[in-house]
């Protein structure tokens, strides 16, 4: 496995292949066996109605992974993708795999903060992106600082106007490159808790089989049409089944740009969309939608809601808001991943967030001392199996911290276990706000507002919220006089920060509560502010 991944023991390894779960064929299969399979299908749609059939994905990827090559880029070498939903990021998706490079997905909200430390850490020989971001965002500003700040980058990519960098390269397709099915294909980004990003690396036959099995989990077929309505390099979008899960399945992906309700009922009606995946804040203004616009939704079978808890009340109105079937999905990026099944009773549906999805995920609910729960119980979920990582990419410390000594990995989230095997999601012990699916790690928001010079003290904290489930509280303690939240999300942004990360709410306090041992008391901080 590369230089700075770990790898699963032998004996699991093993198993996992004995019982069928690893396949040793590398990811891209999926694009070009559907291309040998049904070259004519539709395969790809975005928001302007240009399509794409397999064949043409197929050819259009191979273009792409012949470019890639013909610039330099070798196997093995990492590349950051930061692009909107836009097809170029399906086709060049395929275009890594087949090229060996290993695209490191960032999101499209990310700034200077988040993408200057992953070049660096990842050692990026380039950097993806697109002009702009629709809105007034010029991602060339961006790529200027990351060219200046990280060496390692050699080229800069543009989708749209390039100004001095460079088109997406494009040759003629030459012999395939043979990849290792056990090794790294792509690497996706932690949720987080610490100020630095983590690099999660999916290999080839892992992320196959994550594909896969979630594909067939959520009844996806020839007939699926997926909208992206997530950002694409999200775990939940891009594979849970998401749509790779729709590729494996010879259906066709639909790319919306935003996930308004605007936006996406329109293309829902125009494509005849049958599924798609939502984080709660979304499914709750689709709910409220659907009740005043009047674009035909009947072809959607199947809204898929994850990302962060899914309240009861809202889970039991989908039905009959929007005319579709629930399916809760909870899933981390790390690999394990727990959905309602398609064929489950209601009850379960609407009041759990699924049962993990291959028979051969181990799941262990455990106290704060590490010991198991009795059953029924709620502790840390810790977790292994088949598509769950061993490590974080170059973090020997990190993972020390986050997996048990026998390869389990600490998720953080609170859970407890019905006796079908259902689990509901309870809270966390990670230090990180879940605002409406977008994860926020304290510890690194605590650092920037450090950073501020009135800033003598910071603990960041999640407080309830109706729609987004939390949103963000930075408590100060300040020399002199007190900033304002104008002030300090100016300051915030100014560093490159992105937007979603920003506070919600400033509390200044004289000094923070502590706990007996002499931390700073973010149970008491989280208190205050719900009450
Ligand atoms: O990271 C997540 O929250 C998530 C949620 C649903 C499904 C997934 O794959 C995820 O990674």
């Amino acid at each position: 496995m590369l230089d700075g991944c770990v790898p699963w023991p032998g004996e699991l390894a093993e198993r996992y292949r004995a019982e069928g779960y690893w396949s040793g064929r590398p990811l891209d299969v999926l694009l070009s066996e559907g291309a040998r399979q049904h070259p004519s299908r539709t395969a790809l749609v975005d928001a302007d109605g240009s399509r794409w059939t397999y064949a043409e994905l197929d050819e259009w990827a191979s273009r792409l992974a012949a470019g890639l090559a013909e610039t330099g880029l070798r196997p093995g070498e990492r590349v950051v993708v930061q692009l909107p939903n836009v097809p170029e990021f399906v086709a060049l998706f395929f275009g890594f795999l087949r090229a060996g490079v290993l695209p490191v997905l960032a999101l499209p909200a990310h700034r200077e903060s988040e993408i200057v430390p992953l070049c660096e850490l990842s050692e990026a020989a380039a950097y993806v992106i697109a002009d702009s971001d629709g809105a007034g965002y010029d991602y060339r500003e961006l790529a200027r600082t990351v060219g200046e700040a990280v060496p390692s980058v050699r080229h800069v990519f543009v989708v749209g106007e390039p100004a001095e960098f460079r088109p997406l390269p494009s040759a003629s397709p030459g012999p395939p490159v043979s990849v290792d099915p056990s090794d790294v294909a792509l690497f996706l980004l932690s949720g987080g808790t610490t100020g630095t990003p983590k690099l999660i690396p999916r290999t080839h036959q892992d992320y196959l089989y994550n594909a896969r099995a979630s594909a067939a989990v959520s009844g996806f077929s020839a007939d699926t049409r997926y909208l992206v309505a997530l950002p694409a390099a999200h775990n939940f979008a891009l594979a849970s089944p998401g749509l790779l899960g729709a590729v494996a399945a010879g259906g066709t992906v639909v790319l919306a740009p935003d996930p308004s309700a605007d936006t996406a009922f329109e293309l829902i009606e125009r494509e005849r969309v049958t599924v798609t995946a939502v984080v709660p804040p979304v499914a709750l203004l689709w709910m409220d939608a659907a009740g005043f616009m009047d674009e035909d939704l009947s072809s959607l079978r199947l809204l898929q809601v994850g990302g962060a808890k899914l309240s009861a009340e809202p889970a039991s109105r989908v039905r009959s808001a929007l005319g579709c079937d629930l399916q809760q999905v909870f899933g981390m990026a790390e690999g394990l991943l727990n959905f309602t099944r398609l064929d489950d009773p209601d009850e379960l549906k609407i009041t759990t967030q699924g049962r993990p999805l291959c028979p051969a995920d181990e799941v262990l609910v455990v106290n704060p001392e590490g010991d198991p729960v009795a059953p029924g119980e709620s502790g840390e979920l810790l977790t292994r199996g088949p598509y769950t990582l061993r490590g974080y990419f170059r973090a020997e410390q990190h993972n020390a911290r986050s997996f048990t000594p026998d390869g389990f990995y600490r998720s953080g989230d609170v859970v407890r276990v019905l006796p079908s095997g259902h689990l509901v999601v309870e809270g966390r012990v990670k230090d990180q706000i879940n605002r409406g699916g977008e994860k926020i790690p304290a510890e690194e928001l605590e650092n920037h507002l450090l950073a501020h010079p009135a800033v003598h003290d910071a603990a960041v904290v999640g407080m309830p919220d109706e729609v987004m489930g939390e949103r963000t509280c930075a408590f100060l303690v300040v020399r002199g006089e007190a900033p304002t939240l104008r002030e300090v999300t100016a300051f915030l942004r100014e560093r490159g920060v992105a937007a979603y990360k920003l506070p919600d709410r400033l509390e200044v306090l004289d000094g923070f509560p502590l706990t007996k041992v002499g931390k700073v008391s973010k149970v008491a901080l989280a208190q205050r502010i719900a009450g």
